[in-house]
């Protein structure tokens, strides 16, 4: 797929005045705007219940995306694209109010092979419906595509549930499945580091390999999301999906292409060879908090059930476990995954540790030869960091220190990277399904946290509390110290 201005097409978003449309899709949509990858003659048709016209709905962006941009916008180019907006004003439950978006886009002239992408940005209860009455209306055509938006349900039946209504009208490589974190630049770079380096691929295994940590780490609580999120909580919201997707890059074997298929093949077999985590495991190898009031940044915050507004609510904001890939390259490593909200600080990596040196060349040296440790970072800053031991320069005896050696990508190349809705914006636009999941990974994810689930919810947790600001509940130590090892710590 080129990186070329796509053709003229529609897109559709349900959902047109949520947050995440006005916090990352319009952003993404104007920044490729300005970048000149919209072809003149799209249309973005936002449709919500609002009873905006077209009018209204510009005015309301145009008050509302400059927060969202920060500075990064001249003002004239923001008119520009605010004036290709458009809104429909329809209840998607209801059918006599379809017939105005029909309309839209069936509109006289309009190229029968216009693509169209129908990016559904609102609850996934809404999914099967919409789908339904795309169908019925008789608005999808081999040109249509349609975006699902995280999470796809909220266990493996409901999103059976949901694939098969969408797949009922949509063929499968018409369906785009978000997660957005396979749209970061950093994250797609694992996959050029991992394969398009020699020297990391004959040591990514057992043999060298001790241990792997994963952690996401947010600074932010639940803010105005906490309907959404105390139905949810961190195993649903961030390890079903970013975190397992993440682990699948780090784990799978060599495609052998990037291509659209190959790679989501490979990642479906590291989910397929995730060690189920049955009710026994779970006290075990996973840890649930969630954070209590505290400081963050020197400013104190509430506690999770006062931003939420759900007293006594037992859902967690944080979730630490231990996995293990079954397969001849990671048999006896444990992965250590970990996501919160109010942790010290917003950053996300990965941390490779490799095994200590199999004999002690240098007995008396002064300080030890600490095992090699890999550290990616994936954001906010990018870069890698590979910890060494050296020799320390000096005459007499040898000591042994550890050093660093850095690589930080914002310096290596002087450009801006595109945000992550950016680049999975176009890649539908431009039909190029990589970066999505595909329905088998999603349902296997499913398939491996439910039981997690099942037991937290049968009451095989206790949800223990951290104070804002803090790396999470003492308990997410002790997974790791019980195997001797502890959490990297990122230094700051
Ligand atoms: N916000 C975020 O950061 C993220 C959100 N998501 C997912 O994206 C989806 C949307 O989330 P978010 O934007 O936060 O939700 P919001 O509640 O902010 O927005 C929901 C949107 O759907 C519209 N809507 C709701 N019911 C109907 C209806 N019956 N007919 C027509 N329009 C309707 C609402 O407009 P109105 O009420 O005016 O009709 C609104 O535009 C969810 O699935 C969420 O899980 C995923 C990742 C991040
Ligand atoms: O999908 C989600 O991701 C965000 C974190 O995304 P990031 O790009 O800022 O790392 C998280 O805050 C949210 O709860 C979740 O739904």
């Amino acid at each position: 797929m080129g990186s070329q201005t796509p053709a003229p097409c529609d897109i559709v978003v349900f959902g047109g005045t949520g947050d995440l449309a006005l916090r990352k899709l319009l952003p993404a949509l104007y920044h490729q705007f300005r970048d000149g990858h919209l072809a003149t003659g799209t249309t973005v048709i936002a449709c919500s219940r609002a009873g905006l016209d077209d009018a209204g709905y510009r005015a309301k962006v145009a008050g509302d995306l400059p927060a969202f941009l920060g500075h990064d916008t001249t003002g004239a180019d923001l008119d520009q694209f605010v004036a290709r907006l458009q809104h429909v004003s329809l209840d998607i439950e209801i059918e006599e109010e379809w017939q105005p978006l029909v309309e839209r886009i069936t509109r006289d002239g309009v190229d029968p092979d216009r693509v169209r992408v129908y990016y559904l940005a609102c609850a996934p209860a809404l999914f099967g419906p919409i789908a339904a009455a795309l169908d019925r209306n008789g608005l999808i055509n081999e040109h249509s595509r349609v975006v699902l938006e995280k999470p796809i349900g909220r266990d493996l039946a409901s999103a059976r549930a949901i694939n098969d209504a969408v797949g009922a009208v949509f063929d499968e490589s018409q369906i785009f499945r978000i997660d957005h974190y396979l749209g970061k630049e950093s994250v797609q770079n694992l996959l050029v580091t991992r394969f398009a380096n020699s020297i990391f691929e004959p040591i990514w295994n057992s043999g060298a390999i001790d241990h792997v940590q994963i952690t996401v780490a947010e600074s932010l609580g639940v803010g105005t999301r906490g309907g959404y999120y105390d139905r949810s909580g961190a195993l649903r919201d961030m390890v079903q999906n970013h975190l397992l997707q993440l682990l699948c890059l780090v784990a799978m074997e060599p495609p052998t292409t990037v291509d659209r298929e190959t790679v989501r093949d490979e990642k479906l077999k590291v989910l397929r060879a995730l060690k189920p985590i049955g009710a026994a495991d779970v006290p075990h190898v996973t840890v649930a908090g969630q954070y209590a009031a505290g400081l963050v940044d020197g400013a104190a915050v509430p506690s999770y059930v006062a931003d939420s507004e759900c007293p006594g609510s037992g859902t967690e904001t944080f979730a630490a476990l231990r996995v293990e890939v079954q397969n001849w390259r990671w048999a006896g490593v444990p992965f250590y995954l970990r996501t919160g909200k109010r942790m010290p600080e917003r950053y996300s990596e990965i941390v490779i540790q490799f095994k200590p040196v199999p004999h002690p060349m240098f007995p008396h040296a002064e300080g030890t030869a600490s095992a090699n440790r890999l550290v990616i970072g994936l954001q906010p800053d990018e870069g890698m960091k590979l910890q060494l031991t050296a020799k320390e320069p000096g005459p007499g005896g040898i000591r042994l220190r550890p050093v660093s050696l850095d690589l930080d990508y914002a310096s290596a190349f002087e450009r801006r990277a595109p945000e992550a809705y950016e680049r999975l914006l176009m890649d539908v636009v431009r039909g190029n399904p990589t970066l999505f999941m595909r329905r088998d990974e999603v349902e296997t994810a499913w398939a491996w946290a439910e039981p997690i689930l099942a037991a937290w919810e049968d009451g095989g947790r206790r949800v223990q509390t951290y104070p804002a600001g803090t790396a999470g509940p003492v308990a997410a130590s002790t997974l790791l110290e019980r195997d001797g090892r502890s959490w990297h710590e990122r230094e700051r």
